[in-house]
């Protein structure tokens, strides 16, 4: 055991999690015997879980806290060679989050461009959505098409219809991607001397062999449209993201520093889509699911859109600060969901002391989101949808809280946050000014988290009617 390591479960084997609870109601237990800070040896890795806002606050703006762990599963990702945002570290990092910041902002976060591609998008979801009144489902999967349309446009200037096959195989790839993610491919990062010893059959059976088959789709995918963009592309009228990147890439091929390059670009690429697709479009099922399930705040938001946007066009982005109440039932959404249950997780870059402790190199640190969204020490209702938490008594929107941290803190915090809001405003007020969402009859809506879901909460595919408001 590493001297001044954090307390916690440290069995000089490792232990891995159970499966009956979820990953972070156990380090939660853990908690409340050590405190703020706990070490769990998980296989052979020391993890080390900040579990205090104010301590993650803390941890996250350390430069030794910022690296990526390096896991087997997140570098399956870039075909086991680093490239893109989510998993690189050092100068390569720096320098593709830099450029997806500003490739976010100039292409319109904030300004009409995108926020018209937004709109644009929503308009589409309406008219799906009325295609599926009446009778007990799922949400529909238009939601997630309006989701991917966004990035596509931000991307490669590109949409599709709704029922395009095409987005809908590609979304699959994603989802499957998250899926495995979560399966036994963790025991390679839990425990990488596995690796070289497990003979090919149990990789497959581990389901590796599918991994790198769905993730080559994605990067294939990422090609072509490259490719297209590379036979078109204008200096002097940048489209998408990609025409920024190529252009970029030109401009410094005589820079050795410069990690830019074609395979970099796909990756950067397929970051913002497995990021900001099935993030964003959860976290609308999980706002339809739990307004159905509490009818009474449903009809307040209802009541408040009704008051501010008239009934003939949709609500605008402009409009966003006059409907407090529906950004305060959003924001609960996002801590109620807690979609990223214990974050993404960072690794320490070397020994590094922190408070009392000091932290090991190598050490993987997770940010226990769903414990500082259920902490009672900030939330007077912790398990209920409540979106007084978020207004102050003028019933004025408190964007900035305590305890609040669903896009993460510091040097890693999500690049695509003014962006997801964007959507879930724009998205929300349209579905939420022409419909309303209840339970069908006679059943009940249980949106309990699966424990075996330890990282991300997906919500489960459960029925709803939607109905066409008067
Ligand atoms: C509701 C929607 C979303 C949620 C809850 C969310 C949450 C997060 C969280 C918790 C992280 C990990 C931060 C850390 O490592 O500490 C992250 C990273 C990231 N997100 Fe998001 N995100 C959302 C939407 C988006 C969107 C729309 C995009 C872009 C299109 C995006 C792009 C990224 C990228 C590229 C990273 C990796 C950043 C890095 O490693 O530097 N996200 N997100």
């Amino acid at each position: 055991k590493p001297p001044n390591l954090p307390p916690g479960g440290m069995a000089p084997l490792g232990s891995l999690p159970s499966e009956d609870v979820s990953l972070g109601e156990q380090v939660m237990e853990l908690r409340k015997k050590h405190g703020d800070i706990v070490s769990w040896r998980m296989g052979s890795r020391i993890f080390i879980f900040f579990c205090d806002y104010k301590t993650i606050k803390a941890a996250f703006s350390k430069i030794e806290f910022t690296d990526r762990p390096d896991f087997y599963s997140f570098d399956i990702f870039n075909e086991y060679t680093k490239s893109g945002i989510a998993n690189t570290n050092g100068q390569m990092w720096i320098d593709n989050r830099r450029f997806a910041l500003r490739q976010l902002k100039d292409l319109g976060m904030g300004k009409t461009q995108l926020e018209q591609a937004i709109q644009y998008e929503a308009v589409c979801l309406v008219e799906d959505f009325k295609r599926h009144t009446g009778r007990p489902g799922p949400p529909p999967a238009s939601i997630t098409v309006a989701v991917l349309n966004v990035i596509w446009k931000l991307a490669a200037d590109h949409r599709f219809e709704v029922d395009s096959p095409e987005v809908h195989s590609f979304n699959k790839m994603i989802t499957t991607l998250f899926e495995d993610f979560q399966g036994p491919v963790v025991w390679f990062d839990l425990m990488p001397w596995l690796i070289p010893i497990v003979p090919n059959f149990v990789r497959k059976w581990m389901g590796i062999d599918t991994i790198e088959k769905n993730v080559h789709k994605v990067l294939e995918l990422m090609g072509e449209y490259i490719k297209q963009h590379q036979k078109t592309l204008d200096p002097d009228n940048p489209r998408d993201y990609i025409d920024a990147y190529l252009l970029e890439m030109e401009a410094r091929k005589d820079d050795p520093q410069s990690n830019m390059s074609i395979f970099d670009l796909k990756n950067c690429m397929a970051d913002l889509f497995t990021a900001g697709s099935e993030t964003t479009a959860s976290t609308i099922r999980w706002a339809i699911y739990y307004l159905a399930k509490y009818p009474e705040i449903q009809a307040k938001v209802h009541k408040e859109i009704d008051s501010v946007v008239s009934r003939d066009v949709l609500p605008s982005i402009q409009q966003k600060n006059s409907l407090p109440y529906l950004e305060a039932v959003t924001l609960e959404i996002h801590r109620l969901a807690s979609l990223l249950r214990v974050g993404l997780v960072h690794s320490c870059n070397k020994d590094t002391k922190f408070g009392d402790y000091v932290i090991p190199k190598g050490a993987v640190l997770s940010a226990l989101q769903e414990g500082c969204h259920s902490d009672p020490a900030y939330w007077e209702k912790p398990y209920d949808l409540y979106p007084e938490h978020f207004l102050d008594a003028e019933g004025k929107v408190l964007t900035k809280k305590e305890g609040f941290l669903p896009f993460s803190l510091g040097r890693r915090q999500c690049p695509g946050e003014s962006l997801a809001r964007m959507e879930l405003f724009v998205f929300l007020s349209a579905l939420l000014q022409n419909f309303s969402f209840s339970i069908p009859k006679g059943k009940e809506l249980r949106l309990e988290k699966n424990p075996k879901d330890s990282f991300l909460n997906l919500p489960k595919e459960l029925d709803i009617v939607i109905t066409e408001r008067p």
